[in-house]
């Protein structure tokens, strides 16, 4: 080909010749090939020894190899302890580290006892050694006397010399025919022998898990919902970072165990009691829950701890990995359709505690306070308790539901007042209503000795919508707040305080509690305390009170979201496990429609009630009217004047004045009471004067 033609083809002729250019040249080569056998060999390496099949295998050595020296070691132990006084030794120093000297004391008694009974033994040994010799003489004189003379009785006998030394014959037979039966089997005994006792060890070894963690097969290496074992809750308890602690269950050794009770199965976990060494509060383990909750390889919600009666203890309830994310069965107000209740004897079938057994809580003369974060199941847990409350058909209901999205509807019906909705307007009928049932409850007071009333239960959903309401009443009274002056604040302290002893029973729901939407007064005088997620301590301590928290209760370490439904309760009304101050309980979850169809049961055992949707106060009030046309013509007139031609005028509302209430309605307006002649008096003129300019919407709110 001549050089001004392109070939469209490669030439077949050189191919060695492009490799061979595109090749190092030989000395290169010489240089870069062991640097690629040594990459490529390292990187052999590295995949063979990462390799998941190599790890595995490696696992395997490692586990069974360490059965055998686990076993070795166990076997090696319980020896010692079998022949010398080291358990007794052990044995003391665990009870003194965990401050039981009473058990020490035992423990130091047998202790003496062991070692005066190895002494003893150990003397009759000394003596006996020339007995024993004495003995074995004897014993040989007399096997062959005796079997001489049978030999002699034999040789007579048969009339047979020859017999006189068969029987010693055969038994001198019978021992060589054992000594060469044992030479055959030592041999192999030798070989075997050692192999059985390894096995042996292994077993061992392999029952009490000798292996570290990290040797075992992936599925055994997950422990997370592994049973809970005494080793378990002691190296969690050791590995707490309590130093007192760790120290004492160090010198506790393997008698680490003691410091527990049995553990037992409860409900859907199980519960232990821990004695603490003496230098450990019970406070220090309760402030470290989550972190006992990782080392017992549970969430921190899976582990409670209260406190028992016991001085000392602590009492651990650890759930089933996942258990408590199980829905728990429906209520039995659902189930038994049959069911009725008694406000005075019954309890609210509710939900369970964690042990699993059924928790019913009694209504009876207790007001009652619920609360929580929003949408954790306040309204449902409080519904659940109304629904049973109306299967006695004596108790009589007064409903207001200040978010009004029809939680409470179904009590249209079975409930006499039913306030719906959440404005000012509907904080104002629910204040009515509440101060309704204050009238109520002081007419009952009044009554004579020995009369019965029938349940009277007032509920108010949302409570914290009264409290932070803006509105002000004609009478310059807010109904929101907690003022001495405050209508609702005033009106539910009074029924805390007398409305117990005549069943006028007040249930409060409110949420996410602070000092302002929930007074301390109020929180205080609710007889039942129960609050479900909460975000602090601080809201804690506010919904179930101080003693319960300190005693373990912890609202604000359930999940927001997580665990709708569960509620920590503080009350006497619930059995509560002794010397625990709350018990956590998971109530039956009631949806609006089945909520529906308890209450048409609950309407059925009632003859009808008809519900009033506000309250019916009569006509509206207007004191600074009245107190005008109480003072007729005059010009002027003494305030004490004023207050008697009040409650003649009306003495429902006006009876109860005084010269405050006066000074409230008119004070901060041009008609204030006034000096005239040194007393107190109301100008007519005045009065007049401010009616004239009142605004036309009468009533304001104060944030209008
Ligand atoms: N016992 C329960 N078990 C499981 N889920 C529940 C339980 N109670 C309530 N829930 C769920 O929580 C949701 C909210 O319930 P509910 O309306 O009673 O909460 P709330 O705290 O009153 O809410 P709000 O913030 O509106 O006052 C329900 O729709 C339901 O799905």
């Amino acid at each position: 080909m001549t050089d001004n033609v392109v070939p469209l083809f490669k030439d077949p002729s050189t191919p060695t010749d492009t490799i061979a250019a595109a090749s190092p040249a030989p000395a290169a080569v010489g240089t870069v090939r062991p640097v690629r056998v040594w990459k490529r060999t390292a990187s052999g390496v590295r995949t063979a020894v990462t390799s998941e099949r190599t790890r595995t295998a490696a696992r395997l050595v490692a586990r069974h190899g360490m059965y055998v020296i686990g076993g070795t070691r166990i076997t090696a132990k319980r020896t010692w302890d079998g022949r010398t006084a080291s358990r007794y030794e052990r044995m003391i120093r665990a009870a003194e580290a965990a401050g039981n000297w009473e058990e020490a004391k035992e423990w130091e008694d047998r202790l003496q006892r062991f070692r005066s009974g190895r002494h003893h033994r150990r003397m009759d040994l000394l003596r006996s050694a020339p007995d024993l010799a004495k003995s074995a003489a004897v014993g040989t004189g007399l096997t062959i006397g005796g079997l001489l003379l049978l030999g002699i009785v034999l040789a007579i006998a048969n009339k047979d010399i020859s017999w006189l030394f068969a029987p010693i014959s055969a038994l001198v037979e019978t021992i060589r025919t054992i000594v060469v039966v044992a030479t055959v089997v030592w041999g192999p005994a030798l070989t075997i022998g050692p192999w059985l006792a390894l096995l042996a060890l292994w077993g061992v070894g392999r029952r009490r898990q000798a292996a570290p963690q990290w040797t075992l097969p992936a599925q055994q290496r997950d422990d997370a919902g592994a049973p809970i074992t005494p080793s378990i809750v002691v190296t969690a308890l050791r590995d707490l970072g309590i130093a007192p602690l760790r120290g004492a269950i160090k010198d506790m050794g393997d008698a680490g165990a003691a410091m527990l009770g049995p553990i037992r199965i409860a409900g859907c976990g199980v519960e232990v009691d821990v004695t603490l060494p003496s230098g450990v509060s019970t406070a220090e383990v309760q402030g470290r829950r989550r972190k006992l909750a990782e080392n017992l390889a549970r969430h921190e919600h899976e582990v409670f701890i209260t406190l028992p009666a016991a001085a000392r203890t602590v009492r651990l309830w650890i759930a089933d990995s996942g258990a408590l994310d199980e829905p728990i069965g429906p209520s039995p107000l659902v189930t038994d359709e049959t069911m009725t209740a008694n406000y005075k004897t019954g309890r609210a079938p509710w939900g369970q505690d964690l042990r699993g057994d059924a928790a019913t809580l009694s209504l009876y003369q207790r007001h009652l306070l619920i609360t929580g974060l929003s949408n954790q199941g306040k309204t449902a847990a409080l519904r659940a308790l109304a629904l049973w409350l109306a299967l006695d058909k004596t108790v009589e209901f007064r409903i207001a539901d200040l978010k009004g999205v029809g939680d409470w509807a179904m009590f249209d019906g079975l409930a006499t007042t039913l306030i719906q909705g959440p404005t000012d307007d509907h904080v104002i009928a629910a204040t009515e209503m509440v101060e309704g049932m204050v009238a109520e409850m002081e007419r009952r007071i009044q009554a004579p000795p020995g009369t019965v009333f029938t349940p009277l239960v007032g509920i108010v959903d949302e409570a914290q919508v009264a409290f932070m309401c803006p509105a002000v009443g004609p009478d310059k009274r807010p109904y929101g707040g907690s003022k001495a002056t405050s209508r609702y604040f005033m009106a539910v302290r009074k029924i805390h305080n007398q409305g117990r002893a005549v069943d006028v029973i007040l249930e409060e729901g409110t949420q996410d509690p602070t000092d302002q939407n929930l007074p301390k007064l109020v929180r205080e005088g609710a007889h039942t305390r129960i609050s479900l997620a909460l975000g602090t301590e601080s809201q804690a301590r506010m919904a179930l009170g101080d003693k319960a928290v300190d005693g373990g209760a912890a609202p604000h370490l359930l999940r927001q979201g997580l665990d709708k439904g569960t509620v920590v309760v503080a009350s006497d009304g619930i059995a509560i496990p002794a010397g625990q101050a709350s018990i956590t309980v998971r109530t039956h979850y009631i949806d609006t429609e089945t909520a529906a169809l308890i209450a048409e049961r609950a309407k059925s055992l009632r003859d009808g009630v008809t519900t009033a949707h506000a309250v019916d106060h009569g006509p509206a009030l207007d004191p600074l009217a009245d107190i005008l046309s109480v003072l007729g013509t005059e010009p002027r007139v003494l305030t004490q004047d004023v207050l008697k031609r009040l409650t003649a005028l009306n003495a429902e509302a006006y009876g109860g004045w005084s010269f405050i209430d006066l000074k409230r309605v008119l004070d901060g307006t041009p008609a204030a009471p006034y000096k005239s002649d040194g007393r107190m008096v109301i100008g007519r003129e005045r009065v007049a004067r401010v009616l004239a300019n009142r605004p036309e919407t009468g009533s304001a709110s104060a944030a209008e």
